[in-house]
């Protein structure tokens, strides 16, 4: 880790917060000690209540902190007039070279003398008119002002720590002992530890009684606290039971987290999920969901089942939780260890909050527990929007999420769905899916107010606008900073030109070792790093209070994107800075990559055949396709495939049951009995002999038919060949990941069944274009934005961004967007001609054309071979399906010259 410090880092975290009203920090934790263990213990000493005055100082009680005006903004980013889409935009140094004209940046600046802004006057809120909000100012490097001593109560530890994390021991640090019980109360541990050397030479002299006497009285005075703290949590845990009162929450709330009070949205959200409905919360990024299910957790009876997207999200949110709320967590990606002594925890009760992803609970065997043992209070669905196709983060594992399952499957009571980003029609996708009443949704405005945002045009110096961004005011004050990009190679290149212009940044990608993301991500939230350049791998769920400001250095592919991105800044309330980089030949390139998961009828027709054909129509067979052959027979990417077959088991139809992903093929060598003895006595190792062939005295057959032949689950023969090897009767290799299923129904015809599948595929495809299309329509308003009232063009930018972003979570995002692609080009017929006659010996289809034409590789026609061709990307510009078009009249033309000359 001190590998990633350097002088400059160190002097960044070292630099005290220049408020001199800081916002409460993240208040101290309780002692690590769960309601299990209190309720053990009777000598509960009741904790003294916590003392006002130790409080951190509230905005409210407080002068109204120093805060910059909107027209602080450093530079006036672009002039107002029409964006015009050429390679020679306007360089972002010239146009820094005219914001040094205007002086307002000067005169205010943000640690100027108490400024209160007056927000900008749009509706933020959907359900509430703007109110004057008083911006806290931005966290900054150049803070001079010491932050006032803020004491912490009695009974809490001091930061979050390791909480949870560290007890289940998922960051794999084996071997390291576990953190103290108390290791909270830091100050009495080390005033403890300090004694204890004194003791040794203080026996010498032989006080080392007394000594010992007044450390078994600090270890005493430790416990009580702890069993103190207990007690009163659960004394106001039962108080939410007999009455869940507004007051009663909120003891309960100030006395575990430390807040006076709930944010907009919480009270209501917790509330209904006590009540038993199920509730579908929408909340801006950083307003604190997490604590709408934590706090229901300690009341309910049952588990609260959380199913996250990402491990990376799960461990970050178990890490969160407080000590009182013991979690745990279930993912495909742990060792096999770590699983079992999760389930144990589960089954003995110790576990009360689990984090889970959605493939995990649909495994049968997990399913089958919850059933035969474990009651589920509540499901919370994080990052909701994952469910619905029509999102910018569609998981197919996350269809599976429906309510007709987890109420019959897991029992559940309610589940609780949240995200804060989702457009009107995702939310209704969501909702149905997981049959939310319409009235059951609490929605607030889906962006904070603290954001300064801004957008400027830029092309070929996009790296050097970056680094006169990052030099000027107040980017050159900010602490951290996230620097976000498309491309991995990008984040890279970025960080490697920053460090060599002495600005402290790393790279970020989820191509990097698990242990280095770690490690990055811990050196950011401790401030050794200061900036971050990053692909979307980085942040979801990221908490770092003090993120002053994001930078996109390419346009998101959605709002929805740019909402969560620019979400990582500004969450301790303060006033923060989000640029964006707008440049032409970058959108467009996205514009290509959206069309790679675009399908034709022909492909999933002939996917659908592939998937049905069976030589008998056997119902309950064990089918399975080898991923990666499949993926370049049908030239379709892994996660599409996913998603057919996901539809063809939760569509309005069951036409088949998805069973674990599976190595298939395996290849068994036989050490100790020879094959025909084991079989005599194994009826396993004879169905493997009868469907393997032989290769060089190797047995190699395929799992799922072997277990179809004897009627049992691949995971019954895995076992077998696993308990052959521990005997020493074989050894065996693995290979080829496919996807496993059983089949239920088969279609009357296939036409009609790929025809209705490409038309939803089509549909998928269309919206991902046209959300990145309304994104780069936001940002080219917010760069035309006249200058011509009296607020300044960075206030302006800001409102335009703000209300388009509004507009769209609120309205109808199926809206046309105009598209800024070619509609028609003179040459394009006459090149895909010369294509087709100068690569005869491919097959293609238009859209494989197509691709070629955009720059985008595929399975069957990957960028190693294709980007040789002189045509690879030469149409970018030129709308995917005006190609499509022109290449389907070529390629029947193609076909009928070559049938010609042949007869
Ligand atoms: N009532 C409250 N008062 C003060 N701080 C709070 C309150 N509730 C939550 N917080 C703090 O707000 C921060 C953000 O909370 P959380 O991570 O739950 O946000 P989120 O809504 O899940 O954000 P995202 O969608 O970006 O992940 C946390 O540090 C949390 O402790």
């Amino acid at each position: 880790m001190d590998s990633d410090s350097d002088p400059d880092g160190s002097h960044v975290s070292a630099t005290p917060p220049r408020d001199p009203f800081p916002p409460p920090p993240r208040p101290p934790q309780p002692p690590p000690v769960s309601l299990k263990v209190a309720s053990s213990s009777s000598s509960h000493s009741k904790p003294k209540a916590p003392n006002p005055s130790h409080k951190a100082p509230t905005q409210s009680s407080l002068p109204p902190p120093p805060s910059p005006l909107f027209t602080n903004l450093p530079f006036r980013i672009c002039e107002s007039k029409p964006v015009v889409f050429s390679s020679s935009v306007s360089s972002f140094a010239r146009l820094r070279s005219r914001a040094s004209l205007t002086t307002s940046d000067e005169k205010l600046k943000p640690d100027g003398a108490d400024c209160v802004v007056e927000p900008p006057p749009v509706v933020v809120a959907v359900n509430a008119p703007p109110k004057p909000v008083r911006r806290k100012p931005p966290n900054l490097i150049t803070d001079t002002i010491t932050s006032p001593p803020v004491k912490p109560p009695v009974f809490r530890t001091t930061g979050n720590g390791e909480g949870n994390f560290v007890k289940l021991n998922l960051n794999g640090k084996r071997g390291k002992k576990f953190p103290s019980k108390y290791k909270g109360v830091s100050k009495s541990r080390s005033s403890y530890a300090f004694r204890g050397k004194r003791y040794k030479k203080k026996e010498a002299d032989g006080q080392g009684e007394s000594l010992l006497e007044e450390d078994s009285d600090l270890q005493k005075q430790v416990e009580d606290e702890a069993n103190g703290f207990i007690s009163s949590v659960e004394d106001a845990i039962l108080a939410v039971k007999a009455e869940a009162s507004d007051e009663n929450l909120t003891k309960l709330l100030n006395l575990v987290y430390g807040y006076d009070s709930f944010r907009d949205g919480q009270l209501q959200g917790i509330k209904m999920v006590l009540g038993g409905s199920s509730t579908m919360l929408v909340l801006p990024t950083g307003a604190g969901k997490s604590l709408c299910y934590q706090v229901p957790a300690m009341i309910l009876p049952g588990i609260t089942l959380v199913v996250s997207p990402l491990v990376s999200l799960m461990i970050d949110q178990l890490k969160h939780l407080p000590s009182i709320i013991k979690g745990g967590l279930l993912s495909s990606s742990q060792r096999p260890e770590e699983a079992t002594e999760t389930l144990r925890k589960l089954k003995e009760g110790i576990i009360k909050v689990l984090f889970v992803s959605p493939e995990r609970l649909l495994n049968v065997e997990f399913l089958s527990m919850f059933r035969m043992s474990l009651s589920v209070s509540l499901v919370v669905v994080d990052e909701a929007h994952c469910v619905s196709e029509w999102s910018h983060n569609f998981r197919p594992s996350y269809m599976r999420l429906k309510a007709s399952m987890l109420f019959s499957e897991l029992k559940a009571e309610c589940i609780l769905a949240m995200t804060a980003t989702a457009t009107t029609m995702t939310l209704q996708a969501v909702m149905s899916a997981l049959e939310i009443p319409s009235t059951n949704l609490i929605q607030k405005s889906q962006l904070r107010d603290n954001f300064e945002l801004s957008v400027s045009l830029s092309g070929a110096n996009r790296m050097k606008d970056l680094l006169i961004l990052m030099e000027s005011h107040p980017y050159k004050e900010i602490r951290s900073i996230i620097v976000y990009c498309k491309f991995q190679y990008e984040t890279d290149m970025i960080s490697k030109y920053l460090r060599d212009n002495n600005i402290n940044a790393k790279g970020y990608h989820s191509g990097l070792p698990a242990k280095d993301r770690v490690r990055i991500q811990e050196s950011f939230c401790s401030n050794k790093i200061r900036v971050v350049v990053a692909t979307v791998a980085f942040g979801m769920g990221l908490d770092k209070g003090d993120v002053g400001a994001v930078i996109h250095f390419s346009v998101p592919g959605s709002l929805e994107e740019y909402v969560q991105e620019i979400g990582r800044a500004g969450r301790d309330g303060r006033l923060s800075y989000c640029h964006l980089f707008y440049d032409n030949e970058t959108y467009l390139k996205l514009r290509s990559l959206s069309h790679s998961d675009g399908v034709d009828e022909y492909a999933v027709g002939k996917f659908l055949t592939h998937v049905f054909s069976t030589e008998t129509k056997q119902h309950e067979k064990i089918s399975s396709l080898v991923i990666e052959s499949a993926s370049l027979k049908f030239d379709m990417k892994e996660e599409v495939m996913q998603t057919i077959l996901t539809h063809l088991e939760l569509g309005e139809v069951q036409y088949l049951r998805m069973l674990p992903q599976l190595n298939v093929c395996c290849t068994l060598n036989f050490h100790k009995s020879s094959p025909n003895t084991l079989s005599a006595r194994n009826t396993i190792v004879a169905a493997i002999l009868k469907k393997s062939h032989v290769k060089q005295g190797l047995y190699v057959f395929d799992i799922p038919a072997v277990a179809s032949s004897i009627f049992v689950a691949t995971t019954n023969v895995l076992a077998e060949i696993q308990t052959l090897k521990m005997k020493g009767e074989v050894t065996y290799e693995l290979k080829d990941p496919a996807f496993c299923y059983t089949i239920l129904k088969y279609p009357r015809e296939i036409c009609s069944l790929s025809s209705h599948l490409t038309k939803w595929l089509t549909e998928i495809e269309s919206c991902k274009v046209r959300k990145l299309d309304i994104m780069s329509s936001a940002a080219v308003a917010a760069i035309n934005v006249s200058n011509t009232s009296e607020l300044s063009f960075g206030a302006k930018q800001t409102l335009s961004l703000q209300s388009r972003i509004l507009d769209y979570f609120n309205g109808d995002d199926k809206c046309d967007t105009p598209s800024k692609t070619t509609q028609n080009c003179a040459f394009l017929r006459a090149d895909i001609k010369v294509f087709l006659q100068s690569n005869r010996q491919a097959k293609f289809t238009p859209r494989a054309i197509a691709r070629i034409m955009h720059g985008v590789g595929s399975p069957a026609f990957p960028n190693s071979v294709w980007s040789k061709t002189h045509f690879w990307g030469r149409y970018m510009s030129v709308d995917f399906r005006v190609i499509m078009e022109a290449a389907q009249t070529e390629l029947f033309n193609f076909v009928d010259r070559n049938a010609a000359l042949a007869t």
